[in-house]
């Protein structure tokens, strides 16, 4: 996937007879290969806006294409099987499962999906470019905060996604392996070609991105070059 163009989108939630708008009419685009980081205040949409680019919400008004596609207004299964083939999901909170092992981890999404690769052979693979294979038995409790997130990257990659979309995956380690986990992803920017959507609330790490896109009460307050290019 090459474009993604948010046009007009809106996102508005209901709730107390009161409507808040997360995301209000932003018309943004992503372009294949891009590292791009989203800063903003808590609450200005950062996490609505990379879930509706991730297809796991809808907006309210306007729309989302990927190569002039409208993914979101076909049917389930087709929505998930974009997902599944485009996109690869990191969040603050690991998300891996206490009762498998890291290379059971990293096989989860390929549970049930018919790939033209060798399935362990794959895990392995990815698990080995973030550095964890030495770990591929160990349980999520036996690995430390950058491991455990290290194990999660590797989950969200296993299935060649063309974008990465992290929101907060540093918000949870020390800083400096939060900056080690940022240089993996961008290590993986470069080396794969995974277009990176990066929310973190510091600055310092979103200095380093190619693109800055700073939001406001659900506006886009800036969009601006980072120091890397
Ligand atoms: N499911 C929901 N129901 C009602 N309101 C919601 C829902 N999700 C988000 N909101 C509201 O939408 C606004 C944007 O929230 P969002 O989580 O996108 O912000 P954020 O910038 O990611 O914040 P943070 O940095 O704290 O994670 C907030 O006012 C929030 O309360």
């Amino acid at each position: 996937m090459n474009v993604i163009e948010c046009k007009n989108l809106q996102k508005e939630f209901e709730g107390d007879g009161t409507t808040t708008v997360a995301v209000n009419n932003v018309n943004l685009s992503f372009h294949k290969g891009e590292f791009t980081a989203v800063i903003g205040t808590s609450g200005s949409g950062k996490s609505t806006l990379l879930s509706l680019i991730g297809t796991l919400d809808k907006p309210s008004k306007g729309k989302i294409t990927y190569d002039n596609e409208e993914i979101l207004k076909k049917g389930k299964n087709k929505i998930a099987d974009f997902r599944f083939q485009e996109i690869g999901f990191i969040f603050q909170q690991f998300h891996l499962l206490p009762t498998l092992t890291a290379l059971e981890n990293v096989l989860t999404p390929l549970f049930s999906r018919k790939v033209p690769y060798d399935k362990v052979e794959r895990a392995k693979e990815v698990l080995k470019q973030v550095g964890l294979l030495d770990k591929m038995n160990a349980l999520p409790s036996q690995l430390s905060g950058g491991q455990q997130q290290r194990v999660a990257i590797a989950r969200a990659i296993v299935h060649k996604p063309s974008w990465l979309l992290a929101d907060e995956p540093t918000g949870n380690l020390d800083t400096e392996t939060g900056a080690k986990i940022y240089d993996l992803l961008k290590e993986l920017n470069e080396q794969v070609g995974c277009g990176v959507l990066f929310v973190t609330h510091d600055p310092v790490l979103a200095a380093k991105a190619n693109r800055i896109i700073t939001m406001k009460d659900g506006n886009v307050l800036s969009d601006k070059v980072g120091a890397t290019i």
